[in-house]
């Protein structure tokens, strides 16, 4: 039975620069939204079709490669700069996980883009653009989001200049037996936040209210926005990352390219001390995204270890 699809909020991002008014309306949606479901989707964000089809094509074209080409990348190594990786394996509970997965740090991108791949030979130019364009949004984004904490357009940016940007190019091939598969399991995203272009739907959220997963609808042209653990961390549990997964289908190939947005490598995140009182004691500890490779790299998130739960403070 296909599942039921998930009421997320669009928000018109073209708003956010119509002027005062308008700006404080979308701030209060974005806000809303971050604190009811930690997702939402963005429609008129200023990146034009041209980029986002060009992104999606390359990938698909990169998947089609032989494979002596794609091992060139392959390695299980999570502290690598450019990785390629596949989970066509058994997992738990009968469950099968099924995704092939191309992964590269993207800034400061004129630092990285020698290391990505050169075939298909238009990868570089049509990933690094779009890279870019999702880089300012994810800037913005973070602005209007810290602003919606009450803590200002300002309060991250720095940091967030020195931050972080992976790519995760993922595909999750046609699969034979997609009831008993998962192209992804459950998991919250350990970023800031992450935006993610789907070349056809497949992405669940879990509705916490009622535990159930829900279908993330197909929206033309739009982007999706997933609050990740690390503002969960800035906002002390305002905002709570949001649980997802990934569905397979029988039919066809499936791009999904998620763009993960953090600050620097070994910069801590903590939690905003404005957002802490007597009533809200700080919930979390500090933690880097390195902190959160050498996680990855002892703990199978499959087996649902959570990164967040460990940076939980119980008071
Ligand atoms: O394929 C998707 O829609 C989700 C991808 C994802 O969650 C991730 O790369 O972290
Ligand atoms: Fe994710």
């Amino acid at each position: 039975m296909a599942p039921e699809a998930a009421y997320v909020p669009i928000i018109d991002f073209g708003r956010l620069n119509e002027g005062r008014e308008q700006r404080s309306m979308v701030i209060k949606e974005i806000g809303n939204a971050c604190s009811r479901l930690g997702f939402f989707q963005i429609v008129n964000h200023g990146i034009c079709q041209s980029i986002l089809g060009g992104a999606l094509s390359t990938a698909f074209d990169f998947f089609k490669l032989p494979s002596e080409e794609k091992m060139k990348f392959m390695s299980g190594d999570v502290h690598r700069p450019v990785r390629y990786s596949t989970s066509l394996k058994d997992g738990i509970d009968e469950i099968q996980f099924w995704r092939v997965i191309l992964k590269h740090y993207a800034h400061p991108l004129d630092h990285w883009i020698d290391f990505w791949p050169k075939n298909p030979p238009n990868y570089r130019e049509n990933m690094g653009k779009y890279c870019t364009e999702e880089r300012k949004l994810a800037l913005e984004l973070m602005s209007a989001i810290t602003e919606s904490l009450g803590l200002g357009p300002k309060y991250l940016v720095n940091k967030m200049d020195e931050g972080m940007q992976v790519m995760a190019v993922n595909c999750y091939p046609p699969c034979p037996q997609p009831d008993i598969s998962l192209g992804l399991p459950p998991h919250s995203d350990y970023t800031c936040l992450t935006i993610v272009l789907q070349s056809s739907p497949g992405l669940e959220i879990l509705d916490t209210e009622d535990g159930s997963w829900k279908m993330v609808p197909k929206m033309q042209s739009s982007l999706q926005v997933h609050v990740g653990d690390h503002l969960e961390v800035l906002s002390n549990g305002r905002y709570k990352s949001v649980v997802h997964r990934a569905i397979l289908n029988r039919g066809s190939t499936r791009i999904s390219l998620a763009s993960l947005h953090s600050l620097g490598m070994d910069e801590k995140m903590e939690t905003a001390k404005e957002l802490v009182d007597e009533k809200n004691p700080k919930g979390y500890k500090e933690s880097s995204f390195r902190d959160f490779l050498n996680f990855l790299s002892k703990n199978d998130l499959a087996e649902g270890k959570s990164f967040i739960d460990t940076l939980k403070i119980k008071n």
